[in-house]
């Protein structure tokens, strides 16, 4: 479960959103939207760990994120916009390294499935370089098939991905919110789960100068479990 109380996030002079309240259980996506600017990508890397907070709490499964320290990030998977490879090394090179770099330890032969699973096939001994921004991105998320984290945090996953691979992802997620992990992500699409729960949040009203006093929009019968 990560908690969120009150959280308010300033970037700069600008504050961006206050008193953001919501809870989000096992088994549940939240999909955080809202127009550009509204401070989608910036809550996320607050929900990291990676951005000071302004006012407010952030917890996971009953701790805050600074007493969890390195503990929480064993729990989390995080997919930035700038995807986390490294152009010199090939896609094979770069999940290995980021399975290491996470104590994910996975074999040779799960890297190898991920990447064909991920459609790599052909290009998994080529700079990640010289690849296309979709195959790029391919490469960042090709991580979550073999991903031990509980809670996904995905900014903006399906940027620059063909409709195959799009569908793919989803049933990506789809699976791990059946399994009972945790997945909170940005995008400007429709999301669709066939099964588990679905959240929406839209930043936009949470900004200062918006009157909205209705600020969360539950699309599932399970709406009792985010609060605001
Ligand atoms: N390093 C920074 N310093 C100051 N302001 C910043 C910084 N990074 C982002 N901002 C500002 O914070 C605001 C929110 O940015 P953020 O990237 O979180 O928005 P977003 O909702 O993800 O937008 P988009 O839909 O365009 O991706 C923007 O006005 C942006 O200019």
């Amino acid at each position: 479960m990560l908690t969120v109380t009150n959280l308010s996030l300033r970037r700069g002079e600008r504050l961006l959103f206050t008193t953001l309240n919501f809870q989000l259980p096992a088994g549940a996506l939240l999909h955080v939207r809202g127009r550009n600017g509204s401070g989608k990508t910036t809550l996320l890397r607050a929900l990291c760990g990676l951005l000071p907070i302004e006012q407010g709490d952030i917890q996971w499964r009953g701790q805050t994120l600074t007493s969890l320290a390195e503990d929480y990030y064993q729990d989390l998977f995080f997919l930035g916009h700038l995807n986390g490879i490294k152009g010199d090394l090939t896609a094979l090179e770069n999940l290995r390294v980021a399975g290491r770099l996470t104590h994910n330890f996975a074999t040779e032969i799960e890297l190898q499935t991920a990447l064909n699973t991920i459609g790599l096939m052909n290009c998994s001994d080529l700079p990640t370089r010289i690849l296309s921004q979709g195959q790029k991105k391919r490469v960042a998320l090709a991580r979550l098939i073999f991903s031990r984290a509980a809670l996904w945090i995905l900014d903006e996953p399906f940027t620059a991905l063909d409709i195959e691979a799009v569908a793919l992802v989803q049933q990506l997620i789809t699976n791990h919110i059946k399994n009972g992990g945790s997945v909170i992500l940005t995008t400007h699409q429709e999301v669709a789960l066939t099964s588990g729960t679905l959240h929406q949040l839209d930043l936009t009203d949470y900004s200062p100068v918006c009157t909205n006093l209705n600020p969360i929009h539950y699309t599932t019968s399970h709406s009792d479990l985010l609060s605001c």
